[in-house]
């Protein structure tokens, strides 16, 4: 079924990937900071995520929001993630509930979880030899303040879904990278997320019927220390690609 969604961050790398196959797939409303470039598949919104007029503008006759504006540096500085991160996902939560949106997908972080890579499981657990596995069960562990404010975007979601009955999936994003893994980087691989699998993990974020979910968004790589059998078995994800494919 087709569905009215608005992508903030749509400017973005994720963005970009989405929508480079989903783009005649749903109605789209795009929002972003920075204005676009070249021709858009639908209204484009010029706005930043924290002024709270201009979202809830953007929500109206909405079903589906992803969420992906914010600051996507690992080194990020407090303030800033404080304020596009922590604040500016508020502001699109409440806004979503109070025009009656269905759904929010929030893009969530790998370094949401990224202080379970100790020195005593690395270089190991990211090779595809080892078991050590994350699901999504596990609590936070974040080892930056980046991964702090995805954390916090996690718990706004649950917040508001147990509050509100918002649907909300979060996404763990692996390492997003156009056409192959991150080359020389064994942790990439091991959480390479292609584009097609990108796009096609948030179309079945759009579609499927669920509550609250945390899963995890990485291609179906033989490294891999994070399980993608949850977003198998509740959204449908059927990843295509392999980082082992590319060697
Ligand atoms: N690319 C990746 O591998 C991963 C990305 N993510 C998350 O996915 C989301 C998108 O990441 P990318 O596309 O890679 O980053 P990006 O920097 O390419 O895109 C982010 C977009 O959000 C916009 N934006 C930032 N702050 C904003 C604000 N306050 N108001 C309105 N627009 C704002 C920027 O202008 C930019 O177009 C981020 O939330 C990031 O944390 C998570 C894990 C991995
Ligand atoms: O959350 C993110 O994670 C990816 C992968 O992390 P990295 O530490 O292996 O680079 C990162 O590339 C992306 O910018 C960030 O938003």
């Amino acid at each position: 079924m087709v569905q009215s969604v608005l992508l903030t961050g749509a400017a973005g790398r994720v963005g970009e990937a989405i929508l480079a196959d989903l783009a005649d797939v749903h109605e789209w409303r795009l929002l972003d900071r920075d204005p676009p470039t070249g021709e858009q598949p639908g209204e484009f919104v010029v706005a930043d995520i924290t002024d709270e007029e201009a979202v809830r503008e953007a929500m109206d006759g909405i079903d589906v929001v992803i969420h992906l504006a914010g600051d996507p540096r690992p080194e990020a500085p407090w303030d800033s993630v404080l304020t596009n991160n922590i604040d500016g996902t508020q502001t699109v939560f409440e806004a979503a509930v109070d025009a009656g949106v269905e759904t929010v997908v929030f893009a969530s972080s790998n370094h949401a979880v990224g202080a379970y890579e100790t020195d005593e499981r690395t270089p190991e657990m990211y090779r595809a030899d080892d078991d050590y596995l994350l699901d999504g069960t596990e609590l936070p562990r974040p080892g930056n303040l980046y991964g702090v404010s995805k954390a916090a975007g996690e718990s706004l979601g649950r917040y508001y879904h147990d509050e509100y009955g918002l649907s909300v999936a979060c996404v763990r994003i692996g390492n997003l990278t156009e056409g192959h893994p991150p080359i020389d980087y064994e942790r990439g691989q091991a959480m390479w997320l292609s584009y097609h699998d990108c796009a096609h993990l948030f179309d079945r974020c759009i579609r499927a019927d669920y509550g609250y979910e945390i899963v995890y968004g990485i291609s179906d790589n033989d490294r891999k220390y994070y399980s993608i059998d949850r977003a198998r078995e509740v959204l449908g994800y059927e990843p295509q690609d392999n980082s082992a494919e590319h060697d």
